[in-house]
């Protein structure tokens, strides 16, 4: 059989299919998924609605381009079906995506008709070149630019006007929204927005079903963040479709190859591959990175370097995002099944054609509610893990000591692609709630030190053990960027003298890490001045998101703080958009987490200037300072767009005067209370 032969020899290396290969496969695949009925994909877009000041983190209109292209999939649309996750129960994302439901009647078709590749349509239109003219293009673009309008102007206008509403079943759906509802407190809400089987397009074929969820949301109960809302798309989804494939993606997350889930049944359905795999994993990819990456926000090393290493062990974590998992998964270990509490919740349970609406929907209501879960077994036993603010990296950790394995998948054409932040305050603090969950996970009683080495495979519990104690490593970076700097403004060496045999070990330490990191990322694929950026990252989250981290970690284990999950800002500021991609640094805002970084580049300047006046007055004194001069010197050169930001620059991007002001104060504060 065709399917099996070659999707078994598309298995392991690196899991990259040859174009080639797919397009023979994509027909064979489609027949074979056709064939077993039961292969349904679901889809879970999560977002959040926050409000910043005026505008929202999130902007609908990327929720809906994520769902068109969803839908757009080249799968059988009567087995898609795609729920969107709107965890802060918003009527404009409701408005947004009923607008999506109409415009995908037309996009669908003008995708087929065109074969595109690029089926999100605010990216394909971008993409678009004056010499392309496909079929159907203008109609197409009107009906699109009319949906952003009217989407745009309810988001300006911050509410629905539903007078101006001549569809019943809409303006049922709205009046949810009555005085008392906030975006944390409020009733459930579920809306089918399209309806496989009866909904069809503008050509008259199937369209896949459309689900709006917002679960319910009370004060007094705990939510669970992105991993409550996860858990909540898993029990409406089995209730309404109970497909035993599902796809999670974030709502700044839009796919980039329609024909992904084909890519990821090759796995899926091969008999060849390991009964245990739970899920296959691509990795993250991002749109709009600037040139050189200047936030190294690509994490590398992680998500492609590492990644890679794991895939031969039990496979790659779960990134949060562009991940297949197999139903089956979210319920005990391979061998053993934890049953869910509802029958209906099971992953082998089929949903009821023939039950009535009504009643479906209220069984999805039911398992929506805030206390559902309560003396249940989610989030323990069954579905994402809480207890971590990073619930996808604690969930695949606990997933593998299960016994289930993942399988990496980085095809050449990214299968997803991302927005990552663009200023360095929101990287930050990105980082600071990435840290902090992995902290959660370092010190809890399933840790991937103690729990981890005795539940999986030894290689891969230290790859989690590596990243869960990641933030400890501000330790030994504070101590570099501050001790032999101090030490050198008050000419003490620390370091052996370069005659020293000794100074041989400190020597080979640092060009041992520094050349095996570049051999590594250039290795694959990155450039030098990426190269040059990620280590540079390295240090500065070193001192900032990292200690600050574990500082709020350990007053969060005395009560002293609430875990909260600070959802990362997607709207984009055109002048900064504008500074970003020409490379720069964007501080702006007076962050606490600008302070230490700009203490130590002001402390590494002035050691650095003052080993050379040391030098200048005394030549022999070079033996002793050479190591302290060299870490100082590399620190400086590191600072470059910090002592930018502080003196050069006027745009609104600079680091503001306080941060500077205060940084000043605390570098002599540091100087004078070891001097
Ligand atoms: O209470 C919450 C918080 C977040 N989200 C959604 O979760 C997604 C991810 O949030 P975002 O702020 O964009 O997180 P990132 O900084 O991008 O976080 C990364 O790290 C997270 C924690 O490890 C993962 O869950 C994400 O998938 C991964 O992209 C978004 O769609 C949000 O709408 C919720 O639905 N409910
Ligand atoms: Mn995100």
């Amino acid at each position: 059989m065709i399917f099996q032969l070659s999707s078994s020899t598309i298995i392991r290396g690196r899991g990259v299919v040859k174009l080639d290969i797919i397009l023979l496969l994509v027909k064979e695949i489609v027949d074979q998924a056709n064939k077993i009925s039961h292969v349904i994909i679901e889809v879970g877009i999560y977002q959040w609605r926050s409000l910043l000041g005026s505008s929202y983190k999130e902007p609908p209109m990327d929720v809906v381009n994520a769902a068109l292209y969803v839908m757009a999939y080249d799968y059988p649309k009567e087995k898609l079906s795609v729920y969107v996750s709107d965890d802060g129960g918003s009527q404009l994302t409701l408005f947004a995506l009923m607008e999506a439901a109409k415009f995908a009647k037309h996009w669908l078709p003008f995708c087929r008709l065109n074969n595109l590749v690029v089926r999100s349509p605010e990216a394909y239109f971008k993409s678009l070149l004056p010499s392309d003219s496909p079929r159907n293009i203008h109609n197409i673009k009107a009906l699109y630019e009319s949906m952003k309008t009217r989407v745009e102007n309810v988001v300006i206008k911050g509410s629905v006007d539903h007078s101006t509403d001549d569809n019943e079943l809409d303006m049922i759906a709205f009046s949810k929204w009555t005085e008392g509802f906030t975006s944390q407190d409020h009733p459930s809400v579920i809306q089918v927005l399209l309806k496989s089987g009866i909904d069809k397009d503008d050509s008259d074929n199937q369209m896949p079903n459309l689900i709006y969820v917002s679960r319910e949301k009370r004060k007094a109960t705990p939510h669970h963040f992105k991993g409550g809302a996860l858990n909540t798309l898993i029990r409406v989804s089995a209730i309404m479709t109970n497909a035993p494939l599902v796809l999670t993606i974030d709502c700044d997350v839009y796919s980039n190859d329609p024909q992904t889930p084909l890519r990821v049944l090759c796995y899926m359905l091969d008999p060849c591959v390991d009964p245990n795999l739970a899920f296959v994993q691509f990795p993250q990819r991002f749109n709009g990175i600037n040139q050189n990456d200047v936030y190294s926000a690509e994490f590398k090393n992680w998500t492609e370097i590492d990644a890679v290493g794991l895939d031969g062990i039990l496979g790659p974590n779960y990134m949060g995002t562009g991940c297949f998992f197999r139903r089956r998964a979210f319920f005990g270990s391979p061998s053993s099944i934890v049953q869910p509490e509802c029958p209906q919740l099971r992953p082998d349970h089929v949903p009821c054609s023939s039950s009535r609406a009504e009643d479906v929907l209220a069984l999805a209501l039911d398992v929506s509610h805030s206390s559902y879960e309560a003396s249940t077994e989610w989030g323990s036993q069954m579905g994402f893990i809480y207890g971590s603010l990073v619930e996808d990296y604690y969930t695949s950790f606990l997933l593998h000591c299960k016994g289930w394995r993942s399988i990496y998948c980085n095809p050449n054409r990214p299968a997803f692609l991302g927005n990552a932040p663009i200023n360095l305050h929101d990287f930050l603090t990105m980082l600071k709630r990435y840290s902090i969950g992995l902290l959660d996970m370092a010190f809890c009683k399933t840790s991937p030190i103690t729990f981890g080495v005795q539940s999986m495979n030894l290689l891969q519990a230290l790859g989690y053990t590596h990243y869960s104690f990641w933030p400890i490593w501000c330790i030994p970076i504070t101590i570099y960027a501050l001790l032999p700097q101090i030490a050198l403004i008050n000419s003490l060496p620390i370091f052996p003298k370069v005659s020293d045999p000794w100074f041989m070990v400190y020597a080979f330490l640092f060009v041992g890490s520094y050349v095996q990191d570049f051999m590594e990322y250039i290795l694959n694929g990155g450039t030098y001045a990426k190269w040059w950026n990620n280590q540079r990252m390295w240090m500065i989250r070193g001192i900032s998101s990292f200690p600050f981290a574990v500082v709020e970690y350990t007053l969060g284990c005395f009560g002293l703080s609430a875990p909260g999950y600070s959802v990362t800002s997607k709207v984009v500021d055109v002048k900064q958009n504008q500074r970003y991609d020409c490379g720069m640094f964007e501080f702006g805002v007076a962050s606490p987490l600008f302070f230490p970084v700009t203490t130590i580049a002001i402390i590494n300047l002035v050691a650095f200037s003052s080993g050379v006046v040391q030098i200048w007055r005394n030549a022999n004194a070079y033996e002793d300072v050479l190591v302290q001069m060299f870490i100082a010197g590399f620190v400086v050169l590191n600072s470059w767009p910090i002592y930018d930001a502080i003196i050069f620059r006027a745009d609104t991007g600079k680091m503001p005067v306080k941060v500077s002001l205060i940084s000043v104060a605390l570098a002599c504060i540091v100087y004078l209370s070891v001097a």
